[in-house]
């Protein structure tokens, strides 16, 4: 008898069947009056047998559970009846922030998806990011006109940073008559997305408006994570793949390498146990210092010891709290808001360089600095990302057309799912350096915890 099937073996799991709470979307119907279910075009799409094919439609049983935080939340997919006629549908496009790979193919795919799909023909982009609601003509867009953007970098519709002018934005709205807004972007951009939002309720207007999470850095919380992000890892990969090269060829070499990572060290810690050339990696959740005991010189020292090189990756926003600045720099911000940041690959250099001439002068010592943050993210999409920003876009564009608003579409446990704007937006996804993933990263490079002893 298999041993695994005795009752002996069996264990006490009543914890598993705690309650679990349904996450409510806002729905159009909700706020507005006057809104009427209609059948799905997709009934007469041809690509869509609807009839024949089995379970097609999403239904109100169907859910995403997450089981970190005992949530469920309302399955991705199309639904039986839409809130839309297609032929008054009126679409807005916009990105905000930063690049990430696949703003282009999102941009693509939720033309080319609501065209082909539902069979709406008044699709605008925005460009320029929020501020181009009130500042810019839109631009129309079709399927010709996206055809090939999946494969090009950056967002052909423009981004930027600030410009965020809440009345304007939903005044420009209203006047340009749109009543689905696709708004593509990171946190900041989804905390913009929740104002936008609510102002659009509280004027009772019949707007959908959807968040499509974007952030090179996976800084953003529920998701399993943000798209453009595998795309980063694989291209941060190649810089500590140079800066290895680069520290073995020279007499006490130290490749260095600064990746991007804000207030999060996703790219750092993925590169460094993808890549396992790395020595010691750095990022902003956790905090270290450079001299005495269990210090990051006294390490390095070790390994140029033993290994005659060593590779040292280090978040953006790494060390911030340590590299001393003027009164100015504390208070310098970009037009975001965000605190802007010194460069902690310059000012390492320069540490690492003091220290040696203090410790081992005259012997030969190289560090050399890779900075390849925009590279990192100025690239198209690769497959994965891809195929992961076509399911985001069609996605949300199912659930728009089915009347919800107020929500952001993204992967749950692998599960594509509809989470209320006002959770994204509030939700950060720091790396926890005390799970096993950051065990593991400190088993594959021996680093030190940095904990100081005394
Ligand atoms: N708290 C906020 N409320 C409203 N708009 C915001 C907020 N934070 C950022 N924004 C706006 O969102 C856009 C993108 O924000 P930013 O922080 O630069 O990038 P990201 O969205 O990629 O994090 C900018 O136009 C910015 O003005
Ligand atoms: O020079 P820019 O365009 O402000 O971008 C730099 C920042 O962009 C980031 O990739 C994050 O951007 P987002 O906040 O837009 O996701 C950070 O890693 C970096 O600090
Ligand atoms: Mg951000």
């Amino acid at each position: 008898m298999d041993s695994s099937s005795s009752s002996s073996e069996l264990q006490n799991v009543t914890h598993l069947f705690e309650p679990i709470k349904l996450k409510k979307l806002p729905h159009l119907t909700h706020y507005t009056t006057n809104l009427q279910p209609l059948p799905n075009p997709l009934d007469h799409n041809p690509y869509f047998n609807t009839l024949h094919l089995q379970n097609f439609y999403i239904t109100p049983n169907d859910v995403v559970l997450s089981h970190a935080t005992r949530f469920a939340y309302r399955t991705a997919g199309p639904r039986n009846n839409v809130y839309f006629n297609p032929s008054d549908v009126r679409v807005a496009i916009v990105t905000c922030g930063g690049l990430c790979p696949g703003l282009n193919t999102v941009i693509r795919e939720l033309v080319v998806g609501l065209w082909n799909l539902y069979g709406v023909r008044h699709i605008f982009g925005v460009t320029g990011g929020y501020r181009g609601f009130y500042s810019t003509q839109p631009v129309m867009l079709d399927p010709s006109v996206v055809h090939n953007w999946h494969n090009k970098g950056g967002t052909l519709l423009q981004t930027s940073r600030g410009g965020f002018d809440l009345c304007k934005i939903v005044d420009a709205i209203q006047n340009r008559a749109f009543n689905q807004v696709y708004i593509i972007g990171g946190d900041g951009t989804m905390r913009g997305a929740v104002k936008i939002f609510n102002e659009i309720r509280e004027r009772k207007l019949n707007i959908a408006v959807v968040g499509i999470p974007k952030t090179v850095d996976n800084d953003i919380g529920i998701i399993d994570r943000s798209f453009g992000f595998q795309t980063a890892v694989e291209m941060a990969q190649r810089a500590i793949s140079a800066a290895h090269v680069e520290a073995e060829s020279a007499v006490n070499g130290i490749g260095l390498v600064k990746l991007m990572g804000r207030s999060t060290g996703h790219i750092a810690l993925h590169a460094t146990l993808s890549s396992r050339d790395v020595d010691c990696c750095l990022i902003p959740e956790l905090d270290f210092y450079l001299e005495g005991k269990g210090g990051l010189f006294e390490f390095l020292d070790q390994r140029l010891k033993e290994n005659g090189h060593a590779v040292l990756v280090v978040a953006e926003g790494a060390g911030q709290d340590i590299i001393p600045r003027t009164d100015s720099q504390k208070e310098e911000r970009d037009e975001s808001g965000n605190l802007v940041f010194l460069d902690i690959g310059v000012w390492l250099k320069s540490e690492l360089n003091k220290w040696w001439d203090r410790e081992h002068p005259g012997e030969l010592f190289t560090v050399k600095y890779i900075d390849p943050t925009y590279m990192i993210r100025a690239v198209h999409a690769n497959a994965t990302d891809n195929l992961y920003c076509t399911l985001l876009a069609h996605s949300a564009i199912h659930a728009v057309m089915a009347g919800y608003t107020g929500f952001v579409a993204g992967p749950i446990n692998g599960n594509y799912a509809y989470i209320p704007l006002e959770d994204v937006a509030c939700a950060k996804n720091p790396v926890n350096t005390r799970d096993h993933n950051w065990s593991w990263v400190r088993s594959v490079t021996n680093q030190p915890d940095f904990l100081k002893s005394y």
